[in-house]
């Protein structure tokens, strides 16, 4: 019910209290981390931890660390991630701000040559960060050398005015009330703003005092290094705002009842309607499997960073693939999931009361912030037909891609599933997916030569992304889990995650010929059977999120189940209801109910 301004302000101070309370209590950066989490209101911190100052870890020099991140980590300076022009998001190399080296004073001129090389959208830009990571295409002696990242400061630190040739400002109001107008997402024009020389992030390149540019040997992709550790964070984020959805789902699902049996019982918990189950318990399953498959690529990604730290690259495509991949297929997911729990909760769950419209709005731009979704998996496309043609060379792929050296094998095999309970075996589940993975991947590259496709490259990344989604869960299962019949559990949730997605996309492996029709229908039927299995436990399977009622913030969601009081309490705190005669009575009904009683007396 706030306004933007107030909202903003709201965050403001949510912001200064969490940094307050982190530094009385000394707490670690991940326990500030996490209170940032529950806070759970976007805000220009996030930017501040989250971009800027991996950005300059991962692309500054360790003196240019030591100046900077000295000041950013005491919050004596905010920083923002300021790529994203106007007229350029997805095509980083076609951004057109320029930095261009004057070695006469030994600094960079900083410019935005165009309107649409306006940066456009960096969160924290419009109103609250000091300093950016800015992107722009590094000149010098005249020559381009393409994109690279400068520390700029934007704003005083006495009285936090733009400095000189700086105009910026907010982009304006977001979809939804509440949900990502929270965050002051900015516009920045620069107007030959001079940095020193030394503000250039110079781990992959540098410029010299006489303005020779200097390759590192480090790769330039490391350039795009923040993107893949956000990217990362952000698979972590989906599952949570899925558990979340599905949370309120369920518990609604079981309190919601409508129509009776016919003998005029009791009426039905809508929970227990099959169409119901089999909408939402891929949902469930789906939380599960993002959570496992997240902390998995937090240590791919942990993996990846310490090999780069003793200069080996190797492993860069492949953490870029799965970042990418990951990122995309688990925010697009997240998204329409939301959307659809929203249906699930039938007409209250478009109230706000219910958590979940604001849970979507905040949640729909993570399938296009770091990276549009299917630019994203096209990124995974080509990393696939690279490593197509590297096994067609006799190179042994390893990693996310070892199961393409088996490729003799999966290009012919046929399933082995003969029965309902057949389907029950992981191995036979993962080698259906492997098979239609590999297959869709060679296909799309022997097309390639004939009339390039970039659906059939969208469609093979999803298939190896969702590959690595049932890998991770299986072998997640193959771990020790405490706690009685809870694997007994989850090897149902992951049964519904693999075999709901075998029926939602059971064109491509009928196509690929790696089930035929029959074991499609028997797949179904193994998944009709988990459902009902489920079921028991489905409000034990969400209470294990373990989210308080003020977290989940939801009328539907309620730990007690006491939702209609919710539901009724919350109509009456809108502002609609502080007077019982609306404002505007007098202005436009009564003349308007005057005028008609009028007329129909003559
Ligand atoms: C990938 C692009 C589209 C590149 O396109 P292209 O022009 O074709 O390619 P080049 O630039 O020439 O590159 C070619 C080669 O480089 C490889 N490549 C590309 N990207 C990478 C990479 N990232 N790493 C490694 N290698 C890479 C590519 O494969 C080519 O290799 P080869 O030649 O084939 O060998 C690119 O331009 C691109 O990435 N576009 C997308 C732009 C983008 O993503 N922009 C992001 C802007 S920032 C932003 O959006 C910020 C949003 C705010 C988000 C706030 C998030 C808050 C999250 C909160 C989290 C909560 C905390 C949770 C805490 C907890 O849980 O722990
Ligand atoms: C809430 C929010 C916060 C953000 N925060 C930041 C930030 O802090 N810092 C920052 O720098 N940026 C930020 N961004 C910008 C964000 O990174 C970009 O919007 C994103 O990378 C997508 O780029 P774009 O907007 O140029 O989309 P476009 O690339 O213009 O996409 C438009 C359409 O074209 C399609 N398309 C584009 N290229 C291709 C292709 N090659 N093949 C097929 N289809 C294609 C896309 O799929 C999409 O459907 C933020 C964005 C949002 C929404």
């Amino acid at each position: 019910m706030l306004s933007r301004k107030e909202l903003f302000k709201d965050t403001l101070k949510k912001a200064a209290h969490a940094w307050k309370r982190t530094v009385e209590l000394h707490l670690t950066e991940e326990e500030a981390n996490l209170l940032r989490l529950y806070i759970d209101q976007p805000g220009y911190v996030d930017l501040h931890w989250v971009m800027f100052v991996p950005a300059i870890k991962g692309q500054g020099t360790e003196e240019q660390q030591k100046k900077w991140l000295t000041m950013a980590y005491k919050f004596q300076i905010i920083g923002t991630y300021a790529q994203t022009e106007l007229g350029h998001g997805s095509n980083v190399q076609g951004l057109e701000t320029t930095a261009t080296f004057d070695p006469s004073t030994d600094e960079f001129i900083m410019h935005s040559p165009t309107l649409t090389s306006s940066k456009w959208w960096p969160g924290g830009l419009g109103k609250t960060s000091t300093h950016a990571v800015v992107y722009a295409r590094l000149i010098t002696e005249g020559k381009d050398y393409g994109i690279h990242g400068f520390i700029m400061q934007l704003r005083s630190l006495d009285d936090h005015s733009p400095l000189p040739g700086i105009t910026i400002g907010d982009i304006g109001g977001k979809f939804g009330s509440g949900a990502y107008n929270s965050m002051d997402n900015g516009v920045m024009r620069l107007d030959h703003v001079r940095i020193p020389r030394d503000q250039m992030l110079m781990r992959l390149a540098q410029v010299t005092r006489e303005g020779k540019y200097v390759h590192s040997d480090v790769p330039k992709q490391l350039l795009y290094g923040t993107m893949v550790y956000v990217r990362q964070t952000i698979v972590a984020d989906a599952s949570r705002a899925l558990s979340r959805a599905v949370c309120i789902a369920v518990r609604y699902g079981a309190i919601r009842k409508q129509f009776g049996s016919k003998a005029g019982g009791p009426e039905t918990q809508v929970l227990n309607y099959k169409t119901q189950q089999s909408r939402l318990f891929p949902f469930l399953a789906s939380a599960y499997a993002f959570r496992f498959v997240g902390q998995w690529l937090k240590w791919l990604y942990t993996d990846v960073t310490q090999k780069l730290e003793s200069k080996d690259f190797s492993t860069l495509p492949e953490a870029h693939a799965c970042t990418a991949g990951l990122k995309s297929v688990t925010t697009s997911a997240t998204a329409d999931a939301i959307e659809e729990c929203q249906k699930l909760c039938g007409g209250h769950g478009y109230l706000n009361s219910s958590g979940l419209p604001e849970l979507f709005a905040v949640n729909l731009p993570a399938c296009t912030y770091e990276g549009d979704n299917v630019v994203l998996l096209l990124q995974v496309a080509r990393f696939l037909m690279k490593t197509v043609s590297q096994v067609a060379s006799g190179k042994q792929p390893v990693g996310t891609t070892a199961y393409m050296g088996n490729i003799q094998h999966l290009m012919q095999c046929k399933s082995v599933v003969n029965t309902v309970e057949d389907w029950l075996n992981p191995a036979a589940i993962k080698e259906v997916f492997e098979a239609r993975a590999l297959r869709m991947a060679v296909n799309c590259a022997q097309n390639i030569s004939k009339a390039p496709s970039q659906e059939e490259g969208f469609e093979a990344a999803v298939a190896h992304v969702q590959l690595i989604i049932v890998t991770k869960f299986i072998e997640k299962l193959q771990e020790d889990i405490l706690g009685h019949g809870v694997k007994e559990q989850l090897q149902k949730l992951c049964g519904i995650y693999a075999l709901h997605l075998i029926h939602k996309h059971l064109g491509d492996f009928l196509s690929t010929g790696c089930v035929t029709a029959r074991q499609g229908s028997l797949a179904n039927e193994r998944l009709g059977k988990l459902y009902a299995q489920v079921r028991p436990n489905a409000v034990a399977l969400v209470d294990a999120f373990d989210y308080t009622d003020h977290y989940l913030g939801s009328a539907l969601g309620r730990y007690d189940g006491d939702v209609y009081s919710a539901l009724y309490k919350e109509a009456w705190k809108d502002p609609l209801n502080e007077t019982v005669v609306p404002d505007g009575y007098q202005e436009h009904l009564r003349p308007l109910l005057k005028q008609q009683l009028k007329l129909s007396r003559l």
